[in-house]
């Protein structure tokens, strides 16, 4: 699959791990940024992480900053979107099989490698559901 990332400068050093383990684990990863650790201000990396998953360029994308709270915001403001901020494996797994999201959101300065990469799995390996999930994800499309 192809897996988009992004953050702020506090999660670079998380983006440039799970990057490496995203290919590790067969997928194409594409790195839109940041790529220093300089202040950068969450929304605008939140932005191009969700126009590039909402244009088809990604099947899915990876959103981090400090808590995961301000780029999780700002993907959600992308009608397309469905951001999922976690900070466990089983969290990640249900916004896949329940929610369907499709934008994984964590916070590095909250989260570990070990377990950052463990969401990460955990999030991709899990199929969305359907069956009485469909109408509840379907409804996040529309505010009617
Ligand atoms: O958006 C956030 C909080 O909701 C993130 O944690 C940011 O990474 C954080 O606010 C950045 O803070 P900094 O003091 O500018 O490094």
């Amino acid at each position: 699959m192809r897996i988009a990332f992004a953050s702020d400068h506090a999660a670079v050093a998380l983006k440039a791990l799970l990057v490496d383990h995203a290919g590790t684990l067969g997928h194409a990863a594409i790195d839109l940024g940041p790529d220093s650790d300089a202040r950068v201000d969450y929304p605008d990396y939140g932005y191009k992480l969700a126009r590039a998953v909402a244009a088809g360029e990604a099947d899915f994308g990876v959103a981090l900053c400090g808590s995961g709270i301000g780029i999780s915001i700002a993907v959600n403001r992308e009608p397309a979107c469905r951001c999922a901020l976690v900070s466990e494996p089983l969290s990640a797994a249900l916004a896949r099989q329940h929610n369907d999201a499709n934008v994984l959101a964590m916070g590095a300065r909250l989260i570990g490698p070990d377990l950052a990469k463990a969401c990460l799995e955990a999030f991709l390996a899990a199929p969305f559901e359907g069956g009485r999930h469909q109408n509840r994800v379907d409804k996040l499309s529309r505010k009617d």
